[in-house]
């Protein structure tokens, strides 16, 4: 599908929005009438730009433009996909799109609404089939759920496009099959609000009580697995079943409120935003939203390592992004910014992290030559590193963007040698340097072994290329 889209609503939703859009690589027109509306993406993009490069270990592809135009025509016109992230109310979004419809008949209308039902949304559109709820979370460039939604007048063709659109900005597109309500998240997510302004309306506990009630536990567990099963674990060996019998009863208990929500008076109002402020501890959105981000960098990293969850969606992303073709001469070997988690207790890279990156260098120069996991989960061959000299020659940060070039030294029999130097992309600073022995090796018998013919020719032929560079 063309990459000629446009958002219409640049606010917290749209701006994030734009920035996973633009990070991937799409140039992005948006419009919104708000003369802050500028800033306010910037900003956002200004996050998004420190975080987004960190949850991937692949050079994200160029950035697109951002580009605000002075009018919804100018923006929605010739557009194949139009994201629509105005505020929520349905008279609005229906304006919205009936000045869509005088500029545009085709393009796919996706509606970043929180609940309202698709089929509302378009039930006076001259052209409907083509309107689809894509529900997205906040921070929209870092969380990779997006709820697709469709109406009953809407084109199911038209979900499956989003589907491969959304998969391929790095997002797990969850198709929630039947039209409700608050669908599936905010159904869930509201249920949980509704309870914890109960508590804090009530006097039970405060908006810190509540807060670490769930930080400090459920909420570590629901990173990484739902509700369905954290309990079926929480059952021990009879799982869920077991889980049922002992708790089910009590979900008849006079627990909750939850069908009925505080009225939303000045005074409750304030009380809530005067505990949530107090919460923040003088930080304001910004500096939360850093903390917030690192935070979740981490958990999506973690999760990268186990592929698992969030984390596995983050390691296709970089399989897509890898697909993107590179650059052959030098042969670069790795594109990445260094990622939070990365850094030590001196504020810098720690030199484990070196061995990762000229490791993960080494891995694409196997690959180069044949040696790629196909091959050592078939042919049970691989190399094996037996000897690195790695020199430490400048401080590397956390989000700094690295390149490594490396060049086949060495490339006889057994033998694969690569000389890495890792610089630093923003001006070729070299950063470290590695010298790398390997050898190729059986993994039957663990023992050196000659490669096979054709992946010994391919490295003779790169060391002949690099030694003439
Ligand atoms: N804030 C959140 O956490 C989430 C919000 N959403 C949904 O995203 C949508 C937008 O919400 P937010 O970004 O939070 O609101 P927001 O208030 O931050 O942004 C809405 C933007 O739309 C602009 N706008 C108003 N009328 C417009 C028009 N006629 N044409 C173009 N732009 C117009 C406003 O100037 C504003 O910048 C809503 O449908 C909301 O339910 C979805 C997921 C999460
Ligand atoms: C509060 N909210 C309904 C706007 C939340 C969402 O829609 C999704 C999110 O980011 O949690």
């Amino acid at each position: 599908m063309t990459k000629s889209f446009c958002i219409v609503g640049g606010g917290v939703i749209g701006g994030g929005w734009a920035a996973r859009f633009a990070l991937n690589g799409w140039d992005v027109r948006v419009f919104d009438p708000d003369p802050e509306a500028e800033r306010k993406i910037s900003e956002v993009m200004t996050n998004a730009r420190r975080a987004m490069p960190m949850v991937v270990d692949v050079a994200l592809p160029e950035e697109g433009n951002v580009t605000l135009c002075a009018t919804l025509e100018e923006a929605a016109e010739g557009a194949a996909l139009i994201v629509e992230a105005v505020p929520e109310r349905v008279d609005i979004k229906r304006k919205v799109y009936a000045q869509i419809e005088a500029v545009n008949t085709d393009g796919i209308i996706a509606s970043s609404t929180s609940g309202i039902m698709p089929s509302d949304l378009q039930a006076e559109m001259a052209h409907p089939g083509r309107l689809i709820v894509a529900h997205p979370f906040n921070p929209v460039y870092l969380l990779p759920l997006v709820e697709l939604v469709a109406g009953k007048q809407t084109d199911a063709a038209h979900i499956e496009t989003a589907k491969k659109i959304y998969r391929g900005l790095g997002m797990y597109p969850l198709h929630c099959r039947v039209e409700i309500e608050g669908f599936l998240s905010d159904r869930l997510q509201e249920a949980l609000w509704r309870e914890a302004l109960w508590l804090l309306h009530d006097d039970v506990a405060t908006a810190d009580e509540i807060d670490a009630a769930i930080a400090y536990g459920p909420g570590l567990r629901w990173a990484q697995m739902g509700t369905m099963q954290t309990f079926h674990l929480a059952g021990g060996e009879g799982g869920m079943r077991a889980m049922l019998a002992m708790f089910g009863p009590c979900l008849k208990w006079p627990w909750t409120k939850l069908m009925d929500v505080p009225d939303l008076t000045e005074d409750f109002v304030d009380k809530v935003g005067d505990q949530c402020d107090a919460q923040a501890g003088g930080l304001g959105p910004r500096e939360l939203e850093i903390i917030r981000d690192d935070n979740l960098i981490g958990i999506i990293r973690s999760m990268k390592r186990a592929n698992w969850g969030a984390g596995a969606v983050a390691r296709a992303h970089d399989d897509v992004l890898r697909e993107t073709p590179a650059d052959a001469a030098p042969m670069v070997t790795q594109d990445r910014v260094v990622p939070i988690d990365w850094t030590d207790i001196n504020g810098h890279m720690n030199e484990g992290r070196y061995g990762q990156i000229f490791s993960d260098a080494a891995e694409a120069v196997m690959a180069a030559v044949g040696a790629d996991e196909d091959y050592i989960t078939t042919q049970k061959l691989s190399y094996f590193t037996v000897e690195t000299t790695v020199k430490y020659l400048a401080e590397t940060h956390a989000g700094e963007r690295v390149v490594v070039h490396t060049a086949v030294t060495e490339g006889r029999g057994k033998k694969l040698r690569c000389f890495h130097e890792m610089k630093r992309a923003s001006d070729g600073e070299v950063m470290a340097t590695c010298d790398q022995l390997m050898l190729h090796v059986s993994l039957e018998t663990r023992r050196t072994c000659a490669p096979p013919d054709d992946v010994a020719a391919n490295v003779d032929a790169l060391a002949a290329l690099h030694a003439e560079e």
